[in-house]
């Protein structure tokens, strides 16, 4: 800090606030400076909260000449003094930082515990028991309040010391609080794997300054966890030795030797005995996906082997298959009819196809038969069935296509976000048939908890378009099932749905089979390439939605799908400026700022993580219904209220980064979901970004209409890059492994490890743990 200037003074007046990322501009009157300025005047920019009146305060910055504004300090941190006058201590109390105070209560606090009356109740809460007449629950909040504003300023001074600032300083403060300072200095890698935005090489500088050393366990320990989350957030469920080694010695020891190579190899064994991680030949796993492998293998196992076979006459088949096409008014081609036949037959079967291929027909055709061929002398027991998605969208659209009512994964096995699964190995479910749809989405993590809970005797039918993109979540489980033939597979190939007239179905399966037009195919009846470059992009897109809503259609059936965040046609900016169209600002719409969005009233936004206590998943849409102030919510503070399919939730401040605006969103978050019109923008700026099963996967969302805008040279590469994302994962030799096919020698380490009592307390983490 002694390159930083300071400035003590006074709050004159606030000049500009965001509540949400603290950013403050005020202007003070100075009353001791090493700034060399003549007035006693200063604006003081930087991230800080509202400044009180009647305060003083210390800011630590560098000068700037704003063009415009004049000289200014660029808060690097601050720290606040306790007011020192009766009357200042009682405005500050009174002030809006502590809930439920006034002025009235403020007095009494200062005449009973006098100047020192912060200081005190921080040291000793019962002090506050002093002041006669205050209710219990007014105590507690303001205790609450104290140790927020004071605690975060003392952290934030002595975080300062370590050079972060105070955005990141307010990210640590909500995770660790108090203890945050404790925790850089016991161990300051935590911060890589819990907050948001705190990299391995900031934790690195810091560790250097406290005196951790370059061989510490702790640091070697935190690479190799750190290399390991990386790769799991790209996908994989495991890095190879050779990989590892030079990942780290990068790392961890720029200008290695092979001694300190050396040493690498002796951390890596002390952490596979102390279980941090798992090594099979030459590869590393984090436990958590390791066992993650070997249960979805050994599950699978045990349902092949275990559970019982069912025999039927196959004429009461046909005339139940014979049913459904009465109802349906369809009839079953051959591979639909073979389909159902296998998964009555078999105890565990994948039902893959593309697009309008009958995969949805033949689950219905499979619940009916079930019910005719085994239930006919009872009564129809829905019970029997469950139907599950991976995302509320997916099984919203899976309970209006069967009429039984479908449930996310995580509501299925009853996830309460912080414990574990309600059902599991020692408490499964019940049924006799369980399907599955848009499988690929499901990680390796979640496909484990999944199988563990299937009781010996339930059927597990999981369907899903193997040419998607993979899961979020590492692993690639639909693709390594199938991949390992050692389960029994129905692969739909007959195209039904519009069969003659749909561009998109046909489009969808040109790709799957590499067969594309060389020339932009123009306009059809349900599709269109408009050819445009990435700078108009944008304006094209917002041409397209604004003539569709003109056309009657709603927000609801738009739908826009990008590769990137980022870029002027990435994400965000699609959404900045569809936001104007879709939803612009009226003084009748109230409105939140957070970060760089606004959210108002009708906008349509995206949940972006799961949330089962809320009952709200991932990828799921809603509309924000209201915007209402601290003053009129009953937390005390900000809210959003979003209504998602008719399920009300409320976000405060903190809760929204749990979401964004949906006008645009990822094609990664689009999977499970299918949108009357999809526009997407393929640019030149996404090239990187652009392989075969992403475009794909956005291609089959459209329903009635797919709109592409860009450089078509750009789409045809694009679909040319067909191995980009090839996952590292080991499920398919393990499958085989367990059902004795083409055995692979499991290391002896390895088997320890899963005999080991304490599989199942390295199972309690999740993958989620190590990734943002
Ligand atoms: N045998 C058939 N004869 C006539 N129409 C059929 C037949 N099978 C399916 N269809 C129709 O084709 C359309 C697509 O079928 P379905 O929804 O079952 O396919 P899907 O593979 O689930 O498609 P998607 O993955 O795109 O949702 C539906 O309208 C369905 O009624």
């Amino acid at each position: 800090m002694a390159e930083h200037y300071y400035a003590k003074g006074q709050l004159n007046q606030m000049i500009f606030q965001n509540q949400q990322t603290q950013f403050s501009i005020a202007s003070i009157s100075v009353v001791e400076t090493d700034i060399d300025i003549d007035e006693k005047d200063l604006v003081v920019k930087g991230h800080f909260p509202a400044l009180t009146h009647g305060n003083d305060y210390i800011f630590y910055g560098q000068m700037q000449n704003h063009p415009k504004f004049g000289d200014q300090l660029n808060v690097f941190t601050y720290e606040k003094e306790l007011p020192k006058t009766e009357d200042s201590l009682v405005k500050y109390l009174a002030s809006d930082l502590f809930y439920g105070i006034g002025e009235k209560t403020a007095s009494k606090i200062v005449d009973t515990l006098g100047l020192n009356a912060v200081d005190d109740i921080l040291r000793d809460e019962s002090k506050l028991d002093e002041v006669v007449g205050l209710k219990a629950e007014t105590k507690k909040q303001f205790i609450a309040d104290l140790r927020l504003h004071q605690g975060f300023e003392q952290v934030t001074v002595e975080l300062a010391k370590y050079g972060v600032g105070l955005q990141l300083a307010q990210k640590l403060y909500d995770v660790y609080a108090e203890n945050t300072i404790k925790q850089l200095q016991d161990n300051p890698y935590d911060f890589v794997f819990y907050v948001d935005g705190f990299g391995f090489q900031r934790a690195d500088e810091i560790a250097k300054t406290i005196g951790i050393e370059d061989n510490h366990p702790t640091r070697v320990q935190a690479g190799i966890l750190h290399v390991l989350d990386e790769e799991s957030t790209n996908g994989h469920v495991y890095v190879e030795l050779p990989s590892l080694v030079t990942r780290l010695n990068e790392l961890l020891f720029r200008g290695q030797t092979e001694e300190t190579k050396q040493s690498l190899h002796d951390y890596l064994n002390q952490l596979v005995d102390d279980e941090l991680i798992v090594m099979e030949a030459d590869r590393i796993y984090l436990p958590q996906l390791y066992f993650a492998e070997e249960g979805v293998a050994s599950q699978l196992t045990r349902l092949l082997e275990t559970n019982e076979d069912l025999t039927f006459d196959e004429s009461e088949l046909m005339a139940a298959i014979g049913d459904v096409e009465e109802q349906e008014g369809i009839a079953y081609g051959e591979e639909q009819y073979e389909a159902v036949k296998k998964a009555l037959n078999e105890k565990v079967m994948l039902l893959t196809g593309g697009p309008g291929t009958g995969k949805t027909t033949v689950v219905k055709g499979i619940l009916h038969c079930y019910e005719a061929l085994f239930q006919k002398k009872e009564q129809k027991k829905q019970s029997d069935y469950i139907l599950a998605a991976p995302t509320g969208r997916a099984a919203k659209r899976l309970t209006e296509s069967t009429g039984i009512k479908a449930k996310t994964i995580h509501s299925l096995l009853g996830w309460s976000g912080e414990e574990e699964f309600e059902y599991n190995a020692s408490n499964q479910l019940s049924g006799k048939v369980m399907i599955v749809d848009e499988f690929s989405m499901v990680d390796i993590w979640l496909a484990n908890r999944l199988l563990k809970a299937v009781p010996a005797d339930m059927k597990v039918i999981f369907v899903g378009d193997e040419d998607q993109l993979p899961s979020v979540g590492p692993g690639q489980v639909l693709a390594d099932l199938l991949a390992s033939q050692s389960i029994p597979v129905c692969r739909l190939q007959d195209i039904y749905r519009q069969k003659n007239d749909s561009y998109i179905i046909k489009l969808a399966h040109d790709i799957k089979h590499d067969q594309l037009p060389e020339q932009s195919v123009g306009k059809k009846a349900d599709f269109n390439f408009i050819d445009t470059s990435s700078d108009y992009a944008v304006d094209t897109i917002e041409k397209i939605v604004t003539k569709a809503l003109e056309k009657g259609y709603s927000m609801r059936d738009i739908q826009v799908l990008a590769p990137m965040y980022k870029t002027k046609v990435g994400i965000h900016e699609l959404n900045d400026s569809l936001q104007q169209i879709f939803n612009p600002k009226e003084e009748s719409k109230r409105e939140l700022l957070h970060f760089q969005s606004v959210y108002r009233t009708g906008d349509k936004v995206i949940q972006l993580v799961n949330q089962p206590e809320k009952d709200v998943f991932n990828g799921d849409i809603g509309e924000i219904v209201a915007v209402k102030d601290a003053k009129e919510a009953d937390s005390n503070k900000d809210e959003l209220i979003i209504n998602f399919e008719g399920l009300e939730v409320s976000y405060t401040r903190q809760d929204l980064n749990q979401i964004m605006l949906a006008y645009a969103i990822s094609i990664h978050k689009s999977q499970g979901s299918e949108f009357p019109i999809v526009i997407m923008p393929i640019v030149r700026p996404f090239k990187r970004m652009l392989v075969k099963n992403l475009i794909y996967t956005a291609v089959t969302r459209g329903k009635a209409s797919l709109i592409i805008c860009g450089d078509y040279d750009i789409f045809l590469e694009g679909l040319q890059k067909g191995d980009a994302y090839e996952r590292r994962t080991t499920l398919v030799s393990r499958i085989q492994a367990f059902l004795g096919h083409n055995v692979e020698q499991v290391p002896q380490s390895a088997e320890q490890n899963l005999e080991n009592a304490e599989v199942d307390e390295q199972e309690e983490f999740s993958p989620y743990d190590f990734m943002s």
